[in-house]
């Protein structure tokens, strides 16, 4: 069960307890996935997915007794730095690091990792190393799906290497297993120490600077010790009742993360923000970052969100969406900041918060409009499921770019129908029911000036 992150330590962060946690690699390389089991059975399904009825707009109860109450306001949150890593680590310290995640879900409670260890203690990795263990655990899966790079490049240049931005919901391992009801999904696929492997490599495939991810409830014993090693820092905001702790044998609540390249970035300034509606304080949350450019000075802010889902919630989704279009202001000294906003929206363009976003005085664009033909249409879907109730086919994950200070260089393409496949997602190929969006930005020239 979940521990609260002052009394949580690593096994990874802590050289010394590796015996209570580790793995060994060997037993790592004979793991093999189970095979697969039959499809579960569905009822027949309608063609549109309905949640829960809404209720009228109420703030959510007190906080569960773990998380302290600075932590669910505008409080600090939880954010780690690391310093950033050279490369050309041996690959048995890898196997190591990724079986003492692969090893639990839950945080050991040893009074001695109460206070987390000192983070020069910990060694960098190598990227390409990690990646080969990702695929030496995943040997018995199919094999990833291919996915290019659309080139977006206009006229405009750069002399300065693009900052490229990962926007992805990679499914908590709660709500996947416990929630979700993906009834097309074996449940071998959603087995935590393959499908983490899974969510790795697609992070490593295409190594963004910046990480904006929703529904992480593996935050402290896997994502932040491993990308810390990979040169990122990383900051964790949990949803104050994530839906997870419903789950038996959960790993904690889930939550947004962020995480940047320190190696690229300086950190400016930190916000995290429970979302508000209509003035009441919601379950749903996001993270604001100024970041500086250490090479060029300039100042760019970088937010990641995850708003209420189902149908019968648009009035609320548009509220939380104003609530942090106001914050988003203030942050960006109105607007004279550049800024990007990654998230789970979980509503389509068609509804009204994605209007608020369009025209908000922020000058704000989507950045994936310009995979299409015209450049105005959002693509067919970001996230494909099928549940008891029914398929679900919904564009519901955007990366907002400040459309006078930024533009896209590029954006990887996504799944085909085909890729994706009948049994839709998530699934042995890939991890989550959401697919990942990854951007190349630049700084338009004309506006190239420090703040
Ligand atoms: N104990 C208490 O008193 C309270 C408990 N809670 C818990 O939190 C939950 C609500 O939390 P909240 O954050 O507002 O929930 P949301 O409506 O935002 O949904 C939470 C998660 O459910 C997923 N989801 C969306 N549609 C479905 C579906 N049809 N079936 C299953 N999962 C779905 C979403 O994934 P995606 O974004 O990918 O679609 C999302 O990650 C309650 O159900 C309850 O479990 C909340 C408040 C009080
Ligand atoms: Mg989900």
């Amino acid at each position: 069960m979940y521990q609260s992150p002052t009394r949580f330590c690593s096994a990874l962060l802590q050289r010394d307890v590796s015996s209570l946690c580790c793995v060994s690699s060997s037993r790592l390389r004979r793991q093999s996935p189970s095979p697969p089991a039959p499809l579960r059975s569905h009822s027949p399904r309608p063609l549109s997915e309905t949640g829960a009825s809404p209720p009228p707009l109420h703030p959510v109860p007190p906080p569960p007794p773990h998380l302290a109450a600075t932590e669910l306001a505008s409080g600090p949150g939880i954010a780690s730095s690391r310093t950033a890593c050279p490369m050309g680590n041996g690959t048995s310290r890898l196997y190591g690091a990724i079986a003492k995640t692969l090893n639990g879900s839950a945080a050991p409670q040893h009074p001695e990792c109460l206070v987390p260890p000192d983070s020069e203690q910990l060694d960098p990795i190598d990227p390409k190393e990690l990646l080969e263990e990702c695929r030496a655990v995943l040997h018995t899966r199919p094999p990833r799906f291919q996915r290019d790079f659309v080139d977006l490049r206009t006229d405009s240049t750069s002399s300065h290497p693009p900052i490229r931005v990962m926007q992805w919901n990679i499914l908590a391992q709660a709500l996947g297993e416990g929630k979700d009801n993906f009834v097309q999904c074996p449940v071998e696929a959603l087995k935590w120490e393959e499908r983490k492997c899974l969510i790795l490599e697609e992070i490593l495939a295409y190594q963004p600077d910046i990480l904006c991810l929703q529904e992480v409830d593996h935050y402290f014993d896997t994502f932040q010790p491993l990308l810390s090693r990979l040169g990122y820092q990383g900051t964790f905001f949990p949803k104050p009742w994530s839906p997870c702790l419903d789950v038996e044998h959960n790993n904690g609540p889930d939550g947004c993360a962020l995480f940047f390249l320190q190696s690229r970035f300086a950190l400016v300034n930190s916000t995290n923000i429970r979302l508000t509606a209509m003035t009441l304080k919601t379950n749903q949350v996001a993270i604001a970052q100024t970041l500086e450019c250490r090479k060029t000075g300039r100042l760019f802010c970088i937010a990641v969100t995850h708003l209420k889902a189902r149908t019968g919630w648009e009035r609320f989704r548009s509220a939380q969406g104003s609530d942090l279009l106001q914050n988003l202001q203030s942050i960006t000294q109105g607007a004279e900041i550049p800024l990007i906003v990654c998230g789970d929206f979980n509503a389509e363009p068609t509804e009204e918060v994605y209007r608020h976003f369009a025209s908000s005085s922020l000058n704000l664009s989507s950045a994936y409009k310009l995979l299409s033909a015209d450049g105005q249409s959002e693509p067919p879907y970001t996230t494909w499921k099928i549940r008891s109730s029914g398929e679900c086919r919904h564009t519901l994950d955007y990366i907002w770019y400040s459309r006078q200070a930024l533009h896209v260089r590029s954006a990887l393409g996504l799944l085909t129908e085909e890729q994706i496949g009948p049994n839709r997602l998530p699934s042995f190929n890939y991890p989550s029911d959401h697919l990942s969006l990854v951007c190349d930005f630049s700084f338009n020239e004309d506006q190239e000036r420090p703040l």
